[in-house]
């Protein structure tokens, strides 16, 4: 029987979760099993409170009986499980695939402490084969991607069929086709001064481990370089 490595990395993770938590529900097709498994820890008694990270993961902890709050009323989060598009050995991370890396960063920035769960594929040791997200403003934003390439990428707009994709704040993904990313930190720098970029998809210092599912139905840990 084949091992579904996401729901074994996500799991793990929910171990950590314990009574009296607040939390925070990451996005994704690994988040959804982490997701998953706290409805069912809630519906045998587990007492956390929750934020979501999109629409999607609110519906689905909404739909599982995860109690929600609003940002209102907590300050801060004991502890966000998110999954990443790749990540590496010093766990910088790549995020904004599914179009949430806003909105997974304001939490993961709000949290005490954040754990990535992934399947092997997404560990590497370069980052930058996956396309950078980059959440755009749709004013001038031919301009922001004009910016975008000085960078030395291949900005292409995302899109869901015949439309231009848009986030759940409204804005643009440009997917940036940088190629190996040698110095994360350098060019989260340069694209924070773009001033039609409202958030980029580079996760650094934030993670705190990662927890990676690996076809053999092990786990392997990987200790990030958390600075924040
Ligand atoms: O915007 C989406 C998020 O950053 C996801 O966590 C990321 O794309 C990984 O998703 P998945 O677990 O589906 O590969």
């Amino acid at each position: 029987m084949s091992v579904n490595v996401k729901q074994l990395a996500a799991e793990k993770a929910v171990e950590y979760v314990k009574d009296g938590m607040k939390v925070g529900l990451g996005t994704g097709s690994t988040a959804y099993w982490a997701i998953r498994k706290l409805g069912e820890r809630v519906a045998e008694g587990l007492k956390i409170t929750a934020v979501a990270t999109s629409q999607a993961s609110e519906d689905q902890a909404r739909e599982l009986g995860i109690p929600l709050v609003g940002f209102g009323d907590i300050d801060r989060l004991d502890l966000t499980i998110d999954g990443a598009d790749e990540l590496d050995g010093k766990l910088q991370l790549v995020k904004g695939g599914g179009g949430a890396l806003l909105r997974e960063k304001i939490v993961a920035m709000g949290s005490e402490r954040m754990i990535v769960v992934a399947d092997e594929s997404k560990a590497v040791e370069t980052l930058g084969k996956f396309p950078l997200p980059v959440e755009i403003v749709p004013f001038a934003c031919e301009w922001t991607l004009s910016d975008l390439a000085k960078l030395g990428c291949e900005p292409v707009l995302r899109r869901t069929g015949d439309e231009l994709y848009k986030s759940d704040n409204g804005n643009y993904i440009a997917d940036c086709h940088f190629g190996a990313i040698h110095s994360a930190p350098e060019l989260a720098k340069a694209l924070q001064g773009i001033p039609g970029v409202v958030e980029h998809g580079l996760f650094i210092g934030i993670a705190d481990f990662a927890i990676i599912g690996k076809s053999d139905g092990s786990i392997e840990v990987i200790e990030g370089d958390k600075h924040r």
